[in-house]
Order: structure tokens, then sequence, then C-alpha cells
């Protein structure tokens, strides 16, 4: 059999990562060295050569989207397809996928739910309530980040301990117990309970552990810089007997310590998995030499490292620009023009990748990117499953299978209206309290034994005879069938078409789409509960990092998000002090430290072409800075960098409208009425907005303002009485 196929297109110390027979394969590299393409011709090596069943191997990645691709390479290597016997995933979908097929070993009822970050803080919020705690001195957000922190490292509330007279332990403490108790309860569990739970499986069910033991032959974990405790100790358990485990990483690459990745899994990997080889890959096949050069003059100056070095054969290529802005707009102006001409060149717009260290910078970036007509994706923005109309429709399909998901039954049981209010669902908060029910089973006793007013209680009793109504109608129908009935019945579809301008109709098209989603469900397992798994699906991308769609178009995402990706051209913006490091990390080492890192992964993204920009003076978060150039840029040789300075002479707002070249007169008529471009302006009906445009002039000037609840408007400047703010 000829497999000389799966080793052509590595170099020597890759096929030797390929091939290794160790027990323990560590492959530490820097960026762009080939490690997933390592790992995924190591499990068709595995498969091809060495007879492996695809049943017997599991492979962590990252996100849903890279197991995706990470499953297709592999097919497309072994020139066949995979059934689903062989586990990819993430940390998190393979953890549930384990969790459904234990669910009873778990201490889960078989229908348990996920509940993602939202419903997490809409059941804190409740809680908070509950017990009295003011929600401004007791963020509900502090709690999650308590409750997830801890969870990371694999705690329990019981195992924390309660030293006296600190009352923030002793209140968070509190919360904790509660909201264990409830997620237990209503059969929901969260991402950071989901990969615990697996834990606590297989160390409390020892026959359960075995036989995955005995399935699993061989393991392979990618960015395993980024795993925390509790995945870390997942991997040690199962592969405590004699399986053979393989991890690639890059030190220089964690990025999630603030989420609990803990880079010393790395040196404890080969204290903790014997015999453990480690194979360095120190050529970089991604980036020219200007762009790699740059990544480690940046990297040189952290401390903590294991230390590597990366060359790359190819040429020098283009040197990396770095444009000074005067604001914000300017910046997002000089970025949107750069890319036009690339794209005037041979340059496809999925070839460009546009990074910021902040969700907040997107706006700006994003309006930039409409007015000069480049269509654009976000990653990890706002995505189909997390959008408010979905999760409503999610929440009804939820009902259907499982009445006692009271977060499911908070988010919709007045929505649409039905004129249960607030009083109303305090009882029933109440007595589900009292007696330790779920809001369903509450509902239906408050009901039988006429605690409510007669108003009151013939509107619950409605919503329950809704609930009651749509499963029975949707019972075994097609997946896309019950979609259509619940989105129908439940009145969602004419409760949001209700609502005013064209957000209310993107909900109902949001709708729809939801049931050709449903349409196109399939799942790998023939006996699967089809409802169940499209839910679960949905719950798992709400929380993945990068969304999975490709058309072409440009990409938006946070450095953060960027990680294991490359593009030909890359943009980063606002490479300023206090943004990027970020104000919060700046005084702290550590935390400096993983900035720096996360500069070394944004500027790894690029192939051939690296924009770097910043803002002289921005404004974010309804504040104005002034902000020095980033100290990891200026840790960049300066015979790298390109500066580019379109109008620095330039300080007054009106002359460098001018300058970016708007119609002057238009443009003087705005400047007269004290507005510029991207300035931030309130009409007394459609709310805040953002200036976008000019034209025309005198009487007849024109402005064009995309405001936030209305969208895109042009209104006749004399008239508009736009107040600055
Ligand atoms: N031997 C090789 N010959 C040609 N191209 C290669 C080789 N090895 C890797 N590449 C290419 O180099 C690029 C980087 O590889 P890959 O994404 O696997 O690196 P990585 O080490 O996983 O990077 P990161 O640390 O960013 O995740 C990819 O486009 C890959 O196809
Ligand atoms: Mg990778």
């Amino acid at each position: 059999m000829d497999v000389s196929y799966i080793l052509n297109d590595l170099n020597d110390a890759q096929r030797d990562a390929v091939t290794a027979d160790s027990p323990g394969t560590l492959v530490l590299a820097g960026a762009g060295s080939g490690k997933t393409r390592v790992l995924v011709h190591r499990i068709a090596w595995k498969i091809k050569v060495e007879g492996l069943s695809p049943y017997s191997i599991m492979a962590v990645t990252f996100t849903n989207k890279a197991a995706r691709e990470m499953r297709s390479r592999i097919e497309e290597l072994l020139g066949g397809q995979l059934n689903g016997g062989m586990w990819v995933g993430t940390f998190h979908g393979l953890a549930h996928r384990l969790l459904k097929a234990h669910a009873q070993e778990a201490r889960l009822p078989e229908n348990f739910q996920i509940l993602d970050s939202d419903d997490q803080l809409r059941l804190l919020k409740r809680i908070h309530k509950e017990l009295n705690l003011d929600d401004s001195r007791w963020p509900p957000r502090q709690s999650a980040s308590f409750i997830n922190g801890h969870k990371d490292e694999g705690r329990r509330s019981a195992h924390i301990d309660e030293y006296r007279g600190d009352l923030y332990l002793q209140t968070m403490l509190r919360v904790y117990r509660r909201y264990e108790e409830a997620c237990q309860q209503q059969g929901v569990i969260d991402f950071a309970e989901l990969l615990l739970r697996a834990l606590e499986l297989w160390r409390d069910n020892p026959a359960v552990l075995s036989h995955y033991q005995q399935r699993f032959a061989h393991v392979l974990v990618d960015e395993f810089q980024d795993t925390n405790a509790v995945q870390y100790a997942w991997l040690r358990i199962l592969a405590g007997n004699g399986m053979s485990i393989t991890a690639v990483g890059d030190d220089d690459q964690s990025i999630y310590g603030w989420r609990g990745a803990r880079i010393e899994n790395i040196q404890q990997f080969s204290k903790d998995f014997t015999d453990t080889r480690i194979i360095r890959l120190e050529q970089n096949y991604r980036s020219t030499a200007t762009i790699l050069k740059a990544a480690n003059a940046v990297i040189a100056n952290n401390s903590q490292r294991l230390g590597k070095e990366l060359w790359t054969s190819g040429e020098d290529g283009d040197r990396i620009s770095l444009f000074a802005a005067f604001n914000e707009q300017d910046e997002a102006r000089f970025i949107t023009d750069r890319m036009e001409d690339l794209l005037r060149q041979d340059y496809a717009r999925s070839d460009i990748g546009l990074l910021y260290r902040s969700n907040a910078q997107s706006r700006i970036l994003e309006e930039a990117l409409i007015r000069a007509g480049i269509p654009y994706r976000i990653y990890g923005g706002q995505r189909f499953y997390d959008r408010l109309e979905i999760k409503n429709a999610l929440a009804y399909l939820r009902l259907t299978s499982l009445r006692d998901d009271d977060t499911a039954i908070e988010r919709v049981i007045n929505t649409p209206t039905r004129g249960i209010g607030n009083r109303t669902i305090e009882i029933l908060r109440e007595f589900a309290r009292d007696h330790q029910l779920s809001l369903w089973k509450s509902a239906v006793t408050v009901i039988q034994q006429g605690i409510l007013p007669a108003r009151a209680g013939n509107a619950l009793r409605a919503f329950l005879s809704l609930i009651e109504d749509l499963a029975e109608k949707t019972a075994d129908k097609p997946l896309d069938e019950q979609v259509d009935i619940v989105i129908q019945a439940s009145g969602l579809i004419e409760f949001h078409g209700n609502e005013k301008g064209e957000k209310g109709q993107a909900r109902v098209e949001n709708l729809q789409e939801l049931v050709s989603a449903a349409r196109g469900f399939e799942s790998d397992d023939p006996d699967a509960d089809l409802l169940r798994e499209f839910l679960d699906q949905a719950a798992l991308d709400a929380g993945d990092q990068q969304a999975d769609e490709h058309e072409d178009s440009v990409q938006l995402m946070t450095l953060h998000s960027a990680k294991g990706l490359e593009f030909p051209v890359v943009f980063i913006a606002g490479v300023e002090e206090n943004l990027f490091p970020h104000k919060m990390s700046v005084e702290d080492p550590a935390r400096l430290e993983e900035e720096r890192r996360l500069a070394y992964v944004g500027i790894t993204r690029a192939e051939q072409k690296l924009y770097l920009s910043y803002a002289e003076s921005r404004r974010l978060h309804g504040q104005e800075n002034f902000n020095s150039l980033s100290r990891f840029i200026r840790e960049i040789p300066s015979e790298l960098i390109d500066e580019v300075r379109i109008n620095n002479t330039v300080t007054r707002p009106s002359s460098y409208n001018r300058n970016l070249g708007m119609s002057s007169r238009a443009e003087q008529s705005a400047a007269a009425h004290g507005m510029m471009l991207g300035q931030r302006v309130l009409h007394s009906i459609f709310g805040a907005g953002i200036v976008l445009g000019f034209e025309g002039q005198g009487a007849s000037a024109r402005v064009q303002v995309n405001f936030e609840d209305e969208g895109n408007k042009w209104l006749v400047l004399q008239y508009a009485n736009l107040q600055v703010l």
C-alpha cells in the first residue's frame, strides 16, 4: 500500500511527529509551523498505516468550525468519508456527547439542556433577587465569573472554604450553592459544568471510564496551551491506562489565562504522561520573513518562555504598514481605502482579516465597511443562535420537550405578551422556591389551588395549555415542521412582525431561517432525537468562538477569536496603549505578557501583508481618549515598518474632512451646523446615530445618519435639528 502521500508535503520534523510511536507526543512549536497540519496527517497515518479504527480516535479542537475542517481534511487524505465513529470536537462538544450517553451516571435527567451564558446570567439575576442581593452592589456578571472560574478549576461550592468575615466570599458562595441547586433541579448545565460533569462522570464511575479507556487508543489535542485545569484532568484520567496521546501547542500563543487556561499544562505533560517525546517544528510556512521577524521581535520581550526558534525560507515580502490616524473614523477610513485597493488587485474579500482587541471597536469599522460597500462577516459577534427572536423560538421548542426548564419559561412566559404580569411571575418564583418545584409544576399547582386572581389565573392557564398544545401538535412531525408550528402557534412570528421598522422584518426572516436550518439539520446517529440534537447544537454554536460561514466577505474578529486562523492580508486596528495592551493589563507583568502573546498571535495570522493602525484620539465607551502607539509595535524593528501618515498636519476637524475627499460645500454646511463625519448626533424622533455623509448645499444640504435603532437615513440638514453629542 502506498502511503507516501500522507508524508509528502511535510518536512522531516513534521514527518517525525506524524509517525512517532511514543505513547506521549508533545509537539511544541511556534505559529504557522504546521502543528494543526501534523495532527491531521497523524490521524490519517494512524488509520491508514497503523490500522487503527477511526472509532478508536478522539481529536480535540479549539472550535466547532475547526473540528469540521479537521474532519474534512482527514476525509480528503483518506479518500473516503468518516462516519460518526471518530470523535472530533471541542472539549465542550465532546463532554456533551459523553454526558448524553451517560446522563444517569452523571446525575442528569435524560433530556438535560445546555444553559448558554445569556441564560446563565438570567438565572443568576433571579437568584440574586431571591437572596435579596442588590444588583448594583453584587452584579450578576461578577457571580457568573466567580462560579465559572471555580468550575474551571474543578471546584464546586462544597469544595470552597468559607472563612469567616469575608462578606464577598460568603455571598458568592451562597449564590453558587443556590445556583447549583437551581441547575440541578431544572436539569440544565452551563458551559463550565459540561466539562466538570464529564470529569466527575469518569472519576466516579470506573466502569464508564474503563469503557472509554478501552475504546480510545489515541487522543489528539490541538491548541494545547489553552487547556484549563478541568480539561487537563479529563485528558489525564482518560489516558491513564496505556492509551497514547498527542498534544500540539505553543506557549507563546497562550491567550486564555483570564479564562482559566494554564500554560503550566505544557510542562506538566511530560511529567504526567510517561515516555513523552517532545518534537519541535521550527520552519514557518505561513508568513513572509518580514512578518515573522516582527513577530519574533515582539515575543522576545516576554520573560516566561519555553524558548523556540522560527525561521522561514520565504521572501522578505512587503514591509508592514503602520498608519497613525487622527481619530477612529480616520482609522476606519484608512482601513477600508486600503481594502478597496487590495480588492482591485487580486485579493478576494475572504483573503482579508480585520482584527481588533475589543469588541466595542467593531461598530465604527463596520460602519465604514457598510459605507464603502464591502461585505463583511463578524466571527464571534451576535450570531444567529444568539439573537433574541431565535432564542425565544428555541425556548418554546425546549419547553415542548422539557417543561421543567425554568430558564425557557422565564424567557417566554410573557413573550408574546399575554397578560402574565410581573406579579404573577413573582408568585410563581416564590412558590417554586418554597416548595422546591420547577416553575412549570408551580404554575400547575397554583392554578389548581386557585391562588391567583381570576384574570391572572386565566392568562397563566392559557400559557400552560399553549405549551401542551404545541407539544401535541409537534409530536412525531419532521423537525422543520415542528419549528414551523412552534413559531406560528406561539405567536412569535406575529409578535416580532408587529415590531416597527426593519428590525421586526429581520426578526421574522430570522425565524423563517430557523425553519430552513431545521430542514437541513442531520444527525450522525439514525436513532437520535433530532429536536434534542438540534437544540443542543444551537446552544453549542452560540458558545463557539467562531462562526462557521464562509462567504466571500472580509472577516472581522477579535484577536482572541483569530487563534489558529490565517489570512493573506491582516489588518490590526487600534494598536494603542490602554487599548492593546488593554488598560486592565498594563500594571500587571503576567497579564502584560499575555497581552504580548496576543500581539504575537495577531501578527502571525498574516501571510503576505500586515497593516497596523492606531488613532491619536479615540472615542470609545463614550469617552475621548488620547493614547500613544502600543509598546508592542514599538518593539518591532523600525526597518520592518513603513509609516503612513496621510494628513499629519491636520488637527481641525473640518479640514480633516476635506482631506478625506468630502464634498467641501456640503461639508461647510455641515461644519456650520457643528457636525463632522463620524460625529454622534441625537434626533428627537430617531434617537442617537452616527453621521455617515453629507451632500448638497445651502437649503438642500442633506446629512446621512446611521441611527442605532432606525438604521440609515438621509435628512435635510436644515430641518433635522440634530443635536451634536
Ligand atoms: N510542510 C509544509 N509544506 C507546505 N506548507 C505547509 C507545511 N506545513 C504547514 N504548511 C502550511 O503552513 C500553514 C500553517 O500551518 P498550520 O496552520 O498547521 O500551523 P500551526 O502551527 O497550526 O499554526 P498556529 O500556531 O497558528 O495554529 C498552513 O497554511 C499549512 O498548510
Ligand atoms: Mg494550528
